[in-house]
This record gives C-alpha cells, sequence and structure tokens, in this order.
C-alpha cells in the first residue's frame, strides 16, 4: 500500500483536525490486502462534547446566513471534490475494498452532486404565504432545526456523508458526523474541503468511533435531529433513542428486494438488470434487488446467460481499473456471507456459479447465483448484504406481486417489460420507497431516496430532503385591531 491513508488525526472538530490519543485505538484495514492502513482513536465522551458544542456555536450564525451564501459554499466544496476526484476515489477504494473503476464514477462524485445539487436550491428555500380574510394572512418561515447528527454505515462512506452534510447545511443546519468504525477514513476529506470552501467552523464535525459514541451523540439534548444509514436492527434502537427526547429521525436502512422480469423482457437488458441489482460494490448496497423473480418461461434462459455473463467479471486487485469485482469490507462481513452461502445449499438452494472465497490476501469472495430458490428459504428472507443473488420463479403478475411485497422490508423493488402498462401497474403495487423500470440500482441526487416498512423513514435527496432538513413556522398577521371576548 502506497497511498496516504493516514489521516493528519482521528476526528474533524471546529474547522481542524483533532487528535485524543486517550480513546479507544480504532484500527483501520484495507480490506483488499488485510493490512492495517491507518490508526485512529474513537473519541471520548469529552471529545464527542465538545464537537457538538463546536455544531451548536457555529448553527445560529450559519443559519443567518443567506441561502445564496450557504449554496456558495456547498457549490465550492462540490468543484474542489471533482478537481480531486482521482485521489478521493482511492481513498474511499482503501476505506471500502470497491473498485476503483466504480468509486472514481459513484462516490466522490455522488457527494459533488449532492453539493452541487443542495447548494443550488439552498437560495430558494423559503415559505409561502396564505391569504385569509379581512385582508389577514399567514406566511411561512422554512427554518432550520439547529445542530443534527448523521451516521453513517460501510458501505458508501464519501456518498453518505455529503448525502446528509449537504441538505442539512444548505438549510443552515449544523452537523456532528459518525462515520462507521469500519469505513473512517472518507468523511474526514469532506471536513477538510468544506472547510477550505469557506465553511465556517464547526458547521461540518466529524468524531470516530463505534455504537457508544453514536448512542451519545443521538442522547444529547443539543441534537434537533438524527440521520442513520445503518442496519435495521441499529435502526430501531437509534429511531427510539431519538423518540425519546423527540427529535426529528431520517432512518435509511437495510432491504431485500425485488426484481421482477417478465418474459417479455428484453434478456439482455434483464440480465444487466440483476447484475447491477447484485453485484455493483461486490453486492454491498442496501437497495440490492437480491430476490430475482423470473417468469418460468425464461428462467432456464435467464440462469444460464447470467452464468455466462458472470464468467466476464474480474475479481481483484480493486486499484486495477479492469476489476470489476473488489473485496468485501472486512473479513466478518465476508464471514457473514458464506454463512448464508452454506445455509442456502443447506436449504436446498441450486448454487449456478460462484460463492466460493479467493485464495488470496483480503476478504475476495465469487459473486454468487442461487436458483430454485423458494420464498421460505433464509437467503430469500433476510439481508445477506454481499454478492449472493436468488433467483426464483414465478407464473403470473400478481402472483409475482404478492410475492414481491411478502416482506416486512420496502426499500426498493424493480421491474422488466416490455409492456408498459403493465410495469406501471407493477410499480404502483410495490411496497417500496424507490422503484424501477427496465433498469436498476440508479440513485441520482435529484430523485428522493428512502425506504418503506422496516426499511426506513423519511428520504434522502431531491427536493423531498428539505422537509426532512427544516421545519415550517406560521406566522399570523393581522391587518385590523385585535378585539376580545371582554
Ligand atoms: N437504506 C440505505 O440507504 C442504506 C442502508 N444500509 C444498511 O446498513 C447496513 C450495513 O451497515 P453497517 O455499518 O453494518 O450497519 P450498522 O447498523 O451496524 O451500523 C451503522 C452505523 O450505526 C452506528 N451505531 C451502531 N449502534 C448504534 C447506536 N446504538 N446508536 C447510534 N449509532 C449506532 C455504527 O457505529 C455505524 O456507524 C445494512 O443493513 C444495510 O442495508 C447501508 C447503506 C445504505
Ligand atoms: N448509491 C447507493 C445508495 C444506496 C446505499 O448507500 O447502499
Amino acid at each position: 500500500m502506497t497511498y496516504p491513508t493516514q489521516p493528519t488525526a482521528s476526528h474533524y472538530i471546529n474547522g481542524a483536525y483533532v487528535e485524543d490519543a486517550s480513546g479507544t485505538p480504532l484500527s483501520v484495514i484495507y480490506p483488499a490486502t488485510g493490512a492495517e492502513i491507518a490508526q485512529l482513536h474513537e473519541a471520548t465522551p469529552d471529545l464527542v462534547d465538545s464537537a457538538l458544542a463546536a455544531a451548536h456555536r457555529a448553527q445560529p450564525a450559519w443559519a443567518a446566513m443567506s441561502g445564496t451564501e450557504r449554496g456558495r459554499i456547498l457549490r465550492r466544496a462540490a468543484d474542489i471534490i471533482r478537481e480531486r476526484n482521482h485521489d478521493l476515489s482511492v481513498l474511499e477504494t482503501c476505506d471500502t475494498g470497491k473498485p476503483l473503476s466504480e468509486t472514481l464514477v459513484a462516490d466522490a462524485t455522488s457527494a459533488a452532486d449532492a453539493l452541487e445539487y443542495f447548494g443550488g436550491i439552498a437560495a430558494s428555500i423559503a415559505g409561502e404565504h396564505i391569504q385569509l380574510p379581512e385582508g389577514d394572512f399567514v406566511y411561512t418561515r422554512r427554518e432550520a432545526l439547529g445542530v443534527c447528527v448523521g451516521i453513517g454505515a460501510w458501505n458508501y462512506p464519501t456518498q453518505i456523508a455529503a448525502w446528509k452534510a449537504a441538505p442539512a447545511l444548505a438549510c443552515g443546519n449544523t452537523m456532528v458526523f459518525k462515520p462507521s468504525e469500519t469505513t473512517p477514513l472518507c468523511a474526514l476529506k469532506l471536513a477538510e474541503i468544506l472547510t477550505e470552501a469557506g465553511a465556517p467552523a464547526g458547521v461540518f464535525n466529524v468524531v470516530q468511533g463505534k455504537g457508544a459514541v453514536g448512542a451519545q451523540l443521538v442522547g444529547d439534548a443539543r441534537v434537533a435531529k438524527v440521520s442513520l444509514t445503518g442496519s435495521v436492527p441499529t435502526g430501531a434502537r437509534v429511531y427510539a433513542a431519538a423518540a425519546a427526547g423527540l427529535k426529528h429521525a431520517t432512518m435509511e436502512l437495510g432491504g431485500k428486494s425485488p426484481l421482477v422480469i417478465f418474459d417479455d423482457a428484453d434478456l439482455e437488458s434483464a440480465v444487466s438488470g440483476a447484475i447491477n441489482a447484485n453485484f455493483y460494490s461486490t453486492g454491498q448496497v442496501c437497495s440490492n434487488g437480491t430476490r430475482v423473480f423470473v417468469q418460468k418461461g425464461i428462467k432456464d434462459v435467464f440462469v444460464k446467460r447470467l452464468a455466462e455473463r458472470l464468467q466476464g467479471a474480474v475479481i481483484g486487485d480493486p486499484m486495477q481499473m479492469e476489476t470489476t469485482i473488489g473485496s468485501m469490507v472486512s473479513e466478518r462481513q465476508l464471514e457473514i456471507v458464506l454463512g448464508y452461502i452454506e445455509k442456502g445449499k443447506a436449504e436446498g438452494a441450486r448454487l449456478v456459479a460462484g460463492g466460493k472465497r479467493l485464495n488470496r490476501d483480503g476478504f475476495y469472495i465469487e459473486p454468487a447465483v442461487f436458483a430454485d430458490v423458494t420464498d421460505d428459504m433464509t437467503i430469500a428472507r433476510e439481508e445477506i448484504f454481499g454478492p449472493v443473488m436468488s433467483v426464483l420463479d414465478f407464473e403470473t403478475e400478481e402472483e409475482a406481486l404478492t410475492r414481491a411485497n411478502a416482506t416486512e422490508f420496502g426499500l426498493a423493488a424493480g421491474v422488466f417489460t416490455r409492456d408498459i402498462t403493465r410495469a406501471h401497474r407493477m410499480v404502483a403495487g410495490f411496497e417500496a420507497g424507490s422503484c424501477y423500470i427496465n433498469t436498476y440500482n440508479l440513485t441520482p441526487v435529484e430523485a428522493p431516496f428512502g425506504g418503506s416498512k422496516m426499511s426506513g423513514v423519511g428520504r434522502e435527496n431531491g427536493s423531498a430532503a428539505i422537509a426532512h432538513w427544516s421545519e415550517i413556522k406560521s406566522v399570523y398577521v393581522a391587518m385590523t385591531p385585535c378585539e376580545a371576548a371582554f
């Protein structure tokens, strides 16, 4: 490893890097080799407190700036990110093990998109005017919430930090962000770049640590909102803790999303959709369509073509541009995935391709495809968060929709068909926050993203996000003297 991965310090508070070596050591592992690439420290309770204090101090002045001024800073940060995309993408690959061919186009670039998008609309965040009888009227002010906490998962460390910071800051909030302890490096760069772009000290802070640090942040009385990207069990805990303080909350959680492929679909396009729905980011994407329902008539040809196309996957060193499948994020996640593959075999699913750990350093696994999967199998019910596709077959549209929705999750869903009315019927029936017709897993920042049912609460991205990072104040204005009954 020759890339500079040791950050200046573990945390970023009040516009500067901060170290506190009394915190528990946090080792950063490059998943592609298993080697340690940085040594950090978890934040102590005092350090967490100082980050919250910095955010709390900075918030009134940040909110008092015009949206135009805040937006300019965010857009400047977007420009800096684009200029440094290569280095930031290399760092993302070091943090996660995802292939550079992907991180160059999907991570820092998505962060820049979010900063540009929300920077662009910051000046337009406004209330409304409501006319009443007698000339009276109400106007509304759309105001910042205050200090917000962002907590990230490990699969998109740059993107998750920016998807939370950009709308939060555009609305006049300040933020303390805690990255996943597995991928702590990238959010520090976002903090550094925001300062360089002109964000005042304290507007965006980063503290490192595990669940206890997150819990301290969520429980603090100065915090007005919590936005978590993580698993359903963590989401349930964090949502409950936020509710105890009546805080605003956005929960971006896990999924077990369906992808329904009808026999009239363009086969190559549907196979591409299934690949993108399962193997991008080495399968570590929350919205993945891991239950691939294929109409009976085309099941065999679909599975055969899928197995052929998998021969084209290049697994290996994520820094090589030809690599399309990198390593899993950690040994622990790899073991979880291998455990599910064993369960799939034991419960009678047919392993058509892949599923073996590579015999080399790092946490590599061949992308796996199971056919003859049934709805009751563990691999069809639980989120695996790795490159494991389950192919199930179905006969009718009604059956496919019922089975697609028979899950506690509701993050995403997709359909491949040439029948346009059927496509719209299907997406209207899907119980999911993000739906796709004849494609899968595209997440432009212009589109709201988030889950229904156990997959989450609230939405990130799109103009819809503004409602989740601000609140409305109503102001009644009387145009005549005030009267009373006595
Ligand atoms: N819907 C979405 O947008 C996405 C959801 N995810 C989900 O995230 C999961 C994988 O990520 P992981 O990092 O393993 O999730 P996780 O739930 O283990 O951890 C998520 C974050 O929560 C923190 N945390 C843990 N306990 C906490 C507590 N009590 N209070 C506050 N913070 C706490 C962790 O330190 C980490 O930063 C998958 O289930 C995946 O589906 C991942 C990416 C996107
Ligand atoms: N661009 C992928 C967004 C979903 C996720 O963070 O898993």
